[in-house]
């Protein structure tokens, strides 16, 4: 079952968490497996304190016994373990289904070490089918929509949805992101674009299960 997967993911990255981190928290359903498996952790006497990249994560959080801070008073984090959309072997990723993506790329940056977690679906050869998402400032959405489209986008607005910074978020699809690097510089030069779920520096190392075996990738050149 995906959610076994999701879970025996999370459990594995959680294994890395060490007594006295600062840890990250994500968003989405496998990134919930990994605030319930380190809640239990804590319950057992591990010492740890958290940031979170949401508001249902902060909440999460809370409820299994976790002491989570303010992100605004912090100016790095010790490891940080969130989800993803799609995971390639470059362990470059898209993320933000969840809508989460600006919090989770600043709490990314702020990190010592990423994990990204996942069930085998999430992993590909190549980054780039799933939807792209960008958040984006009420004020310039007609604007932004706009140059999108320009841009080959096929930008789609989601309907009645706001994120926790009270934001609008524009999924896209560009037919071919042979280059991530490129798209990215693109996006992050449109004035009113706050983040997007292009994550190409940020992850270090990503469990993936399928089936019930946990495998792990390591960005080459990054330290366990
Ligand atoms: O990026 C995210 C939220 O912004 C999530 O991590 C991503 O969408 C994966 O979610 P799930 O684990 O529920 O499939």
């Amino acid at each position: 079952m995906i959610d076994d997967d999701k879970k025996a993911a999370a459990v594995a990255a959680v294994a890395e968490v060490a007594d006295g981190m600062l840890v990250g928290l994500g968003t989405g359903s496998t990134a919930a497996f990994a605030i319930r498996a380190l809640g239990e952790r804590v319950a057992a006497g591990l010492t740890v304190r958290a940031v979170v990249t949401s508001d249902a994560s902060g909440t999460l959080a809370r409820d299994v016994g976790i002491d989570v801070l303010d992100f605004a008073d912090i100016a790095a984090v010790d490891l940080t373990i969130d989800g993803a959309d799609e995971i390639d072997a470059r362990c470059f990723a898209i993320k933000g289904a969840g809508g989460a993506m600006l919090r989770e790329k600043i709490v990314a940056a702020s990190s010592a070490r990423m994990i990204v977690i996942a069930d085998g679906s999430k992993q590909v050869d190549r980054i780039g089918a799933a939807k792209l998402p960008v958040e984006v400032l009420p004020f310039a959405i007609t604007y932004v929509m706009r140059v999108l489209t320009e841009l080959g986008a096929a930008p789609v607005m989601r309907d009645n949805y706001r994120t926790d910074q009270g934001n609008l978020v524009v999924d896209c699809h560009f037919a071919t992101l042979e280059d991530p690097r490129a798209t990215a510089a693109l996006l992050a030069a449109i004035p009113g674009i706050l983040g997007h779920g292009l994550f190409l520096d940020e992850v270090d190392a990503a469990y993936i299960a399928t089936n019930g075996v946990v495998t792990r990738l390591e960005r080459a050149g990054a330290s366990a």
